[in-house]
This record gives C-alpha cells, structure tokens and sequence, in this order.
C-alpha cells in the first residue's frame, strides 16, 4: 500500500492547505496591522516616547481601549528601552488580564508567547532568558523585589490599572519610589490607567509629569434604567433575554458579585430558556470568576469557531470583575452592569475581615463599559438610573484601607523595611490596622520580640504564596507529621464552599453532605471530600498503563466525577480549582525542604495541629448555647453550613468569621481547651 505521503493527491491537497494556512496568516498580520495603526495611541507614539525618555515618573490617562496596555511596551522596545538584556514590566492587578494581554501582544509582534513577549504569575510563568516584554501581576512584581530591590532587570516598570488601587500597586509604588531615590540611573517608571485621579499620584512622586491620551477607536452607548431596580439579579436577567430578542448580533458580558450570583444566573437562564420557542434558544453561558481555574478562565477569550453570525449562539459571559480591567474579550458588543461589586472590609477593632457587596465606583462603572467597543461601536445597560451614577464615589477606596494588613507586612520585612509606621505608603493604612496585623504576626512567631522577621519561620512564611495563617500552619504541620492532611485542607480552605446546597433541594443536599461528614468538623470534612474525588479522577485499578488506557481512563473517570459531583451536591469546579492548588503549594513546601508525611488515621494528632495553627481563632461554649471567641470576645454562633451546626462541642477553632443575620463562624473543628494552653501557652497564659 502506497504510503500517504506517496499520494499525489494528497501531496496536492496539502500544499492548497497550506497556501491557504499561508494566506489566512497573512490576512490575520494585516488585520492586526490595520487594527493596531487606528488605534488612537498610534498617532502619539513618538511624543509619548519622548515624555518616557525625559520623565523618570510618567502618569499617562487614557480612555479604556485607546491602546495603553498593549502599544506603550512595543513603543519602548522598539525605542531600545530593551537593549543591554533589560526587559519592560508591566503589571496588572489580575492574572487574567495579564494572560490575556501577553497573548494577544505576542500575537501582534508575531512572535511565540514565551520568547519576545510573556507573562509571569503566580504558579505559572510563560517567560525565557529572552524575553523583553514581561506582563505579570502587582503581586508577582513584589516577590520579585524580595530577591532583587532594585528589580534590576528592567529598564522601565509599567504599573496599569493603577486606579484599583491594590494593595499590591500601593506598596509596589511605595517600594518602586523609595529604590528610584536610591538608583543610578533611576528605574523608569509609568502609571497608567484611563480612570486616574493623575494628581494623587503626581503629587505622590513630587509632581510628576502627567499625560493625557485622547480618544477611542469605537464609540459605546450608555443607557440607564428610567427607575431603581429592586433586584439587581432579576433585571440583568430581563435584560440578557431583551438583547437577545431584540438585537440578535453580538455577545453579551454581565457583571455580578460571585460564583454562587453567576451559578444562580447559568441557572435561570436555562430555566427561562426552556420556556422559549426551539428557534430562540441560541444563547449559550460562560462564567469567569477567580476561583475558577485557569483553562476554564480561558474559555471566554476563545473566538467562536464560526464567527459570530446570525444563526450561531449568543455567548453570555457571566464574569466578576475580574473581567473589568485591560481585558478584550472577543464578539462582546453589550455590557450589562448592574453596578455592585464585592469587596473587602476589614475591622481591625474586631480582627474580622469581610466580604460585602457596595455599589461601584464612577471608575469601575467607566472601566466595565470600556469592555464593550473594543471591536466595533457596543453598548452598555447600567441597570440603576443616571441620577445614582452622579452619586457613586469617583474612585473605589483603596485596599490598603479595608484589609487584614498581615501579608504586606510580612513581605514589606522580608524587603528589609522594619519600620511599617515610617514607610512612604501612598495612603497610610490607620495605626490601628497596622497594630493589629503586627501582634498577629507576633502571635503566629514571625516576628521577635523587637520586630524583626524570626528565623527561620518568619522567613519561611514570608516566602509561601499564602495567607500568614496558612503559612504557618503548613509549617507546623510538617513537626505534627501531617502536612499531607494540612496541604488538602489550605487547599480546600482557598476555594469557594466545595458543597452546593440549591434552595428547591436543601434536604436531599444535606443527606449527601452527611457522607463526607467527620464528627470532629469542617477540615476533616474536607479533606475526606478531596480523597473522594481524588480517589475518582486518580485511581487506576486494574487498567495496564498505556497511553491509550490513560485517554479512556480519563474520559470515563471525568464522566463519573461529573456524576458523583451531581449526585452529592458537591461543586465540581471548586475541587478541581482545590487540587490545582494543592499542587501549587505542594511544589513550594517541597522547595522549602519541609516533609511531607501523613497522620494516616490519627486525626487526634491533625486536630491538634489545628489548635496549634489556629489558636487565634479559638472559641469557648457558654452556657446559653452560644460560643465566645477568645481574644476578641465576640459571641458567635456556628454557622448552619458546618457539621458542627447544633452539636454540644465545647470549644472550637474556626477560620473565619462572617456577619449575615448573626455573628457566625465557618470551618470549624472540634478541639480540646487543654490543648490551647499547652500548644499556645504564649497567648493563652496572656488571656487567663
Ligand atoms: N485579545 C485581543 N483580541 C482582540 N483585540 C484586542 C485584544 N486585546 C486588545 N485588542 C484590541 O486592542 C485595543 C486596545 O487594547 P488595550 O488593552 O491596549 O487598550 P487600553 O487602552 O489599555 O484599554 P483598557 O484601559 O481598557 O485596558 C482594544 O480595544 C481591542 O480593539
């Protein structure tokens, strides 16, 4: 049998595919080109190169899409701001945008994401010794200062997005102001963003230059409801299905608050979809969230394989504001914004930090309606009346302002700076926030008696990507010989609630969860819900490893993890986002040199564990039936999601406090008092 290749015909038919792979790859270049050349930014190129080359400090504010994110770092390589092996860092606040963004820039230098042009977040790092033009979150940014202050490998640092203000962008300006005092020749530095009060910022670095970028390259409507909406969720609803009866062309992005928001949306528009003639049932959902995981973030950023056109589905992305900033997010043409955001907030009186659910601010209102025209004119639906827009805050309070401090801190003394009260912070966090993060610190033995970083645990905590409390419980864990056990449940404890109770079902719900359910409490709960799953995608029994049996073993165990998800109530895609996870963090400690070993089936020993790592956040029954945590006081109550809820249980720990109707405390587990006073006898002595 003549072999393929042999085949004239088939020798013919590929050279056609490849003429036609050959001219379709011309015509993307071109568009890119074209696309690239109309961008307003464009026709200031050389002006703005110029400000860089004279300004140390540049503030540049232009609208969103002017081409800020993907132009300005081309603009500076192609000026030579890359010779000598120095590279253009930009941040962004969220890893997304930073994926995305270095994608889409690689694409437009035609070039293979990695080389020329990459990205760097955390747990994943798309960059090679060649590489020029580095996107990567604020966060990524910082740890690289712990190793290089100067961050020497880069000629000029582009903080985007600055408005958001993380705490990340605030202490990175802080630290990046304070190594241009003291380096020669002073990193070059660019803030930018189109919703900038410029002047803080000026200010901030002794009246720096500030430039102003006008212009976008499509037009976006905006229109307001003639009243207030009652129910925010019920009227993004209304208007996904009025845009797709009544416009037809083009995607959909609506902005909610969470993961539980956008899953109760996926499911009331099947719901309204199934009441709807066959022929106008062509609307498919896509969530975005943070804790979805990342190939799964991905898939909003996928064109449709046969473009957009009358008869195709109308994707609607359902995405948190994750998707506000810098990000394109191919065919979105309506934007959809309610107007609420979730935030943190933090009282340092009480040490309880808290999700809540606030009105927008003017510049994220600006910033999710920047996400529509980006390919063509768009149009966004704010869904509250133009009068409560001009009330809306200009700009979103700074995190620094509304957050458990104890992470900066610990990363500002990893860079050295020992004195938290003097440092030139942007905008000072309260004395009392900063108080409170460092008796934390204190208590969980990163810092000594005089406030330095200890060693090593201060410093082994500094270096894991993790909350402080965490952190330190992985290292305890590894003296207790369980950090397998300690590894799943951080893991499992960074991820939205692994069990879905819907309303029309809570009972059947309930009975499921019982399954996984361990007297002694939440964290035991968890870690049996992981080795279940694990034990479903994992195990191979009895297949002989081949490659082929790998596909249809993963295939088959996918199905029935899909099943098993089902039938327990279990959310399927915050296990997977838990093990993903697991095994980041599981590469840190490994690093690290801690070991890692089981308890097997002591879970005496994993719950004392517990009581040494979060005696902080202990709580005592009282004679009423309520609890009373130790160190704030506050009368609590366990939450109804635990196992815990209505058991007789004297004393606890938990690992997170939440006010709804009540106090209540989450992930709790069952411990004894004695134990507290002999594994913390440094708190507990001070508190009797
Ligand atoms: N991944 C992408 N796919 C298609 N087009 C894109 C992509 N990324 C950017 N673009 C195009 O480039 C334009 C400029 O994008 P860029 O992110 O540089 O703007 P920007 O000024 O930084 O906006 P923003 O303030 O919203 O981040 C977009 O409006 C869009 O037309």
């Amino acid at each position: 049998m003549p072999s393929m290749a042999q085949n004239g015909r088939v020798t013919t038919d590929f050279k056609q595919s490849n003429q036609a792979h050959n001219s379709n790859a011309f015509a993307r270049r071109e568009e890119i080109r074209q696309q690239r050349e109309s961008l307003p930014i464009a026709s200031v190129k050389e002006r703005l190169i110029e400000e860089v080359k004279k300004h140390d400090v540049l503030i540049i504010v232009g609208e969103t899409g002017s081409g800020k994110t993907t132009q300005i770092p081309q603009f500076l390589f192609s000026a030579g701001f890359c010779r000598e092996g120095k590279s253009v860092g930009i941040t962004q606040p969220r890893r997304v945008a930073a994926v995305t963004v270095a994608k889409r820039v690689a694409e437009e230098c035609g070039v293979e994401l990695g080389q020329k042009v990459g990205y760097s977040i955390r747990f994943d790092d798309r960059t090679s010794g060649v590489t020029r033009i580095k996107y990567m979150t604020d966060g990524l940014l910082l740890r690289e200062a712990l190793l290089d202050p100067y961050l020497s490998r880069y000629s000029v640092v582009i903080v985007d997005e600055a408005h958001e203000r993380t705490v990340h962008t605030d202490v990175l300006l802080g630290l990046l102001k304070n190594s241009q005092d003291r380096k020669f020749p002073p990193l070059k530095l660019i803030i930018m963003s189109a919703s900038l009060d410029a002047r803080v910022f000026s200010e901030y670095f002794g009246g720096a230059r500030a430039v102003h970028i006008q212009g976008r390259q499509h037009p976006v409507d905006i229109l307001y409801t003639l009243y207030p909406e009652k129910d925010y969720v019920d009227a993004a609803l209304v208007t996904i299905f009025q845009i797709h009866l009544e416009e037809r062309h083009g995607d959909i992005l609506v902005f909610l608050t969470g993961q539980e928001e956008i899953e109760a949306v996926e499911r009331l528009v099947q719901e309204r979809l199934r009441q709807l003639p066959e022929s106008n049932r062509k609307l498919v959902t896509v969530p975005i969230f943070s804790s979805l995981p990342s190939e799964q973030q991905m898939r909003v950023f996928m064109p449709a394989p046969d473009g957009h056109h009358v008869d195709s589905h109308i994707q609607v992305v359902l995405a948190t504001n994750i998707a506000e900033t810098s990000v394109t997010i191919p065919g979105i043409k309506f934007v959809i914004d309610p107007g609420f955001v979730k935030a943190r907030s933090y009282d340092p009186a009480k040490g309880m930090e808290s999700l809540i659910i606030i009105p927008t601010s003017k510049a994220q209102a600006l910033q999710r309606s920047g996400r529509a025209g980006r390919e063509g004119p768009g149009k966004c639906f704010r869904l509250y009346p133009e009068s409560e827009f001009e009330k809306l805050e200009d700009s979103t309070k700074p995190e620094i302002k509304r957050c458990n401090l104890a992470n900066v801190i610990l990363q500002l003394k990893a860079l050295g700076v020992d004195d938290i009260f003097g440092f030139d912070f942007i905008e000072k966090p309260s004395r009392a926030a900063i108080v409170k993060s460092l008796e934390h610190l204190f208590l969980l033995g990163a810092l000594t008696d005089d406030c330095k970083l200890s060693d090593p645990v201060g410093h082994q905590m500094a270096r894991l990507p993790l909350d402080p409390i965490y952190s330190k419980a992985l290292i305890l864990a590894s003296q207790f010989n369980c950090l397998e056990e300690m590894l799943i449940t951080v893991a499992m404890l960074s991820v939205d609630s692994v069990f879905y109770a819907p309303r029309e079902k809570l009972d059947e719900s309930r009975t499921a969860a019982k399954c996984f359910a361990s007297p002694d409490g939440d964290h035991i709960t968890l870690i049996n819900v992981y080795r279940a799953a694990e034990d479903l995608l994992e195990k191979r029994k009895w297949v002989p490893h081949t490659e082929r049996n790998e596909k249809i073993f993963k295939a088959k165990s996918e199905k029935i993890f899909k099943r098993w998800c089902k039938e327990n109530f279990i959310n399927g895609r915050s296990v997977r986002h838990a093990r993903d996870i697991h095994s980041q963090i599981r590469g840190h400690v490994e690093q690290m040199g801690l070991r890692i070993t089981s308890c097997g089936d002591d879970m005496l020993q994993f719950r004392r564990c517990l009581a040494a790592s979060f005696f902080i956040n202990a709580a005592l029954k009282q004679p009423e039936g309520n609890y009373r945590a130790f160190g704030t006081g506050q009368v609590v109550q366990i939450h109804p999601s635990s196992v815990l809820f209505q058991s007789k249980v004297e004393c606890v720990v938990f690992n997170e406090m939440v006010q709804t109707t009540n106090k209540y405390i989450r992930n709790v587990t069952r411990i004894e008092y004695m134990w507290l006073t002999e594994l913390a006898p440094h708190y507990y002595t001070m508190q009797s």
